[in-house]
């Protein structure tokens, strides 16, 4: 199984990529979906947070506000350190349950998503590393737009990352989304090929094939060894 960790600014254009991925049948886990999942109302996560930044945060029925929360830790680096060691487990175990349900159905290649890919290293885990990145003035035109928000604002949920500039340079693979969508898409296509190239022999064995055929392939060894035996 290939992890393909995706990663880049805030309004880089992850989503985008994202979708293109989805269009050619490639899976993708999106860090941002596990993140709203597991701080709906009533769930662990959701307690937690309640619990250290009070009521004042939910909405009346109860979900939390999340325009609230968020202008809160983007302008709190404590706060938002808070919420991420609070919510860091959630993701994380959400994450692996999303992968699993994939290995299971036997896909082979699986794109992470993951805003916070280097910050939380989980690069680590994934191989080659995608970064989507962006001119800066481009970036926080494009997220001033929209999230329909000034550019102090704009400039507040930029900084809240490791420098998309610094990403870059941790990056196996680099696309440039500055341009028109249809740029991205050229350059997605090589990206594609590149991705999908067979799996190592490392890769095959951590796949569901790979683990079925090992184990296949012990039983009938074993089998084999117990035959002969006098
Ligand atoms: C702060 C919250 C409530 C704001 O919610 P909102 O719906 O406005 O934004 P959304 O969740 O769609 O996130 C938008 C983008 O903000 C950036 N972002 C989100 N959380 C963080 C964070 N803790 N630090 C830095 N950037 C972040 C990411 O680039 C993300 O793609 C929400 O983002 C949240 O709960 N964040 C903590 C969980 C987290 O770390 N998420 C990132 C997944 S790795
Ligand atoms: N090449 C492009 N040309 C014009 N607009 C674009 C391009 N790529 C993305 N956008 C727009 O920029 C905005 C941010 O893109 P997108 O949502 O894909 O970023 P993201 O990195 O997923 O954001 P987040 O970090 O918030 O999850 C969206 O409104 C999207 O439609």
């Amino acid at each position: 199984m290939r992890l393909v960790g995706l990663t880049g600014g805030i309004a880089s254009g992850k989503s985008t990529v994202s979708n293109l991925f989805i269009s050619e049948g490639v899976p993708v886990v999106d860090a941002d979906v596990v993140a709203r999942d597991v701080v709906k109302k009533g769930t662990g996560g959701w307690k937690k947070v309640v619990k250290a930044f009070g009521n004042d945060i939910l909405l009346e029925n109860g979900e939390i506000d999340r325009a609230r929360l968020g202008h809160i830790v983007f302008t709190d680096p404590a706060k938002r350190q808070l919420l991420n060691r609070l919510l860091a487990p959630y993701i994380s175990s959400g994450i692996f349950w999303e992968v699993f349900k994939l290995w299971i159905k036997g896909s082979k290649v699986i794109i992470l998503d993951i805003p916070l890919l280097f910050e939380t290293k989980m690069d680590q885990q994934t191989s080659p590393v995608i970064v989507v990145w962006v001119d800066p003035e481009t970036q926080i035109k494009r997220l001033m737009a929209r999230d329909g928000i000034p550019e102090e604002q704009a400039k507040n949920k930029i900084n809240a990352q490791m420098a998309l500039d610094q990403k870059k340079t941790k990056a196996n693979i680099v696309i440039d989304n500055s341009g028109t969508i249809e740029e991205t898409r050229l350059q997605f296509q090589k990206v594609l090929n590149q991705i999908s190239r067979p799996l190592t022999w490392k890769e095959y064995a951590l796949s569901r094939d790979g683990i079925f055929l090992l184990l296949t392939s012990a039983v009938v060894g074993v089998l084999a060894v117990r035959k002969n035996l006098p």
